[in-house]
């Protein structure tokens, strides 16, 4: 482990120096596309202006005659298109991979300066993000970068939930970290099939009544991700960095797919990835706070006074605690907004109700 005293030191002679604290930039959806296919290549520059991150995807879902095609075709994207204020992020292969290598060389240095985050997929410990932070520097140096790239990690592996604190604190460059529930449950050897979202058969189930043990016995579904969602969430606070949910695989499905958006929203998650287009909108409505809470969130601020003391509004008690978590929902609001006219006037009508 590095010295405290050099964790914000370059790992390469003439790399940027790492940034002391994470950008935070809108990230509420990060699509995924596969920069090797020519009918989602083309949809690209339209996706751009709808998307707060546009992710070109090299590693699963890419077949394996089709990497150096996917990854060709992200450098020629990346040179040809202007992102706006839309980040351009990669998930790269798995480091155990014969093309990871020759994906940090050639993105690195072909399309260094248009790329904000690379996604490192199957992180299993520190050791991990300790190899592609040198790395990076490496070829940063090389291209003459002079901002350093973000690393993201997937959490998608026993071990990488098991080590998931020294991940998220393991280098400057970690942005941030997103549950990948498909790889996660094959490698937990869990017994569902489906890439993220609940099982019917993950339940609990009220006390008998009588002595019929079926009668009147109502069950409930439960959430299969919530610890690990709850533990990320705790490492990514601790450490300063950004956490996501991942995929939710039935893209048919909007209605469960919102849900599980919203569970990870309010367990403390800014976004999730968006595999297909009709997810970006559930995205953008469950990652950005209602103007109803905004309002409420803003006339609790505004009625704290310094924010200390205790008061009751609307018969509710509100203290220096419950004022720190309305900032965390004005604060966000006010980012969003910045950037979204529509939004900022949808926040500013419901807080004008509210306030008078
Ligand atoms: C899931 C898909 C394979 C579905 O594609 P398709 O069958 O083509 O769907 P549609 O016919 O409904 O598509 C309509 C049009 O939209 C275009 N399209 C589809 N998806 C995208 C996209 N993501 N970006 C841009 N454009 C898209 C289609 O080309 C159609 O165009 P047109 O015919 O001209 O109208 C497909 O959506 C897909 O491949 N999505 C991405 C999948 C992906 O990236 N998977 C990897 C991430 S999940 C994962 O890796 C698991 C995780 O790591 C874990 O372990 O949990
Ligand atoms: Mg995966």
């Amino acid at each position: 482990m590095r010295s405290p005293k050099d964790f914000f030191a370059p790992l390469a002679l003439g790399a940027p120096a790492p940034v002391r604290e994470i950008p935070v930039t809108p990230s509420r959806m990060i699509h995924f596309f596969d920069p090797g296919n020519e009918k989602m290549a083309a949809k690209v520059p339209d996706i751009a202006k709808k998307v707060d991150v546009l992710l070109g995807n090299l590693e699963d879902a890419v077949r394996a005659d089709r990497k150096e095609a996917a990854r060709a075709g992200l450098v020629s994207i990346a040179k040809a298109t202007d992102f706006g204020r839309t980040q351009l992020w990669t998930r790269v292969n798995s480091l155990d991979s014969p093309w990871v290598l020759d994906d940090l060389v050639t993105l690195v240095t072909e399309i260094g300066d248009k790329l904000d985050v690379i996604m490192v997929p199957k992180v299993e410990g520190a050791q991990d993000i300790h190899y592609v932070d040198r790395l990076l520097a490496q070829l940063e140096a090389r291209a003459g970068l002079t901002k350093p790239l973000l690393v993201h990690a997937i959490l998608e592996t026993a071990s990488g939930v098991a080590n998931v604190e020294e991940i998220a604190g393991a280098s400057p460059r970690m942005q941030g970290i997103s549950l990948g529930p498909a790889d996660l449950a094959a490698s937990r050897r869990m017994k569902t099939t489906r890439v993220g979202g609940g099982h019917p058969g993950y339940l609990v189930r009220t006390d008998p009544t009588g002595d019929d043990l079926n009668e009147g016995r109502t069950t409930y579904q439960q959430d299969l991700w919530h610890y690990t969602v709850a533990r990320m969430v705790d490492a990514c606070a601790m450490h300063g960095i950004l956490p996501y949910y991942g995929p939710f695989g039935d893209i048919r499905d909007v209605v469960a797919c919102e849900d599980q958006f919203r569970n990870a929203f309010l367990l403390g998650c800014v976004g999730a990835w968006s595999l297909h287009p009709v997810q970006i909108d559930i995205a953008k409505k469950v990652f950005s706070p209602s103007p109803s809470d905004v309002a409420w969130a803003r006339r609790v601020i505004a009625e704290m006074g310094d924010g200390t003391g205790a008061v009751m509004i609307d018969g509710k008690m509100q203290d220096d605690a419950s004022v720190k978590q309305c900032r965390v929902v004005a604060e966000l609001a006010d980012a969003l907004a910045a950037d979204d006219p529509e939004l900022a006037a949808a926040y500013d009508a419901a807080t004008k109700e509210t306030l008078g």
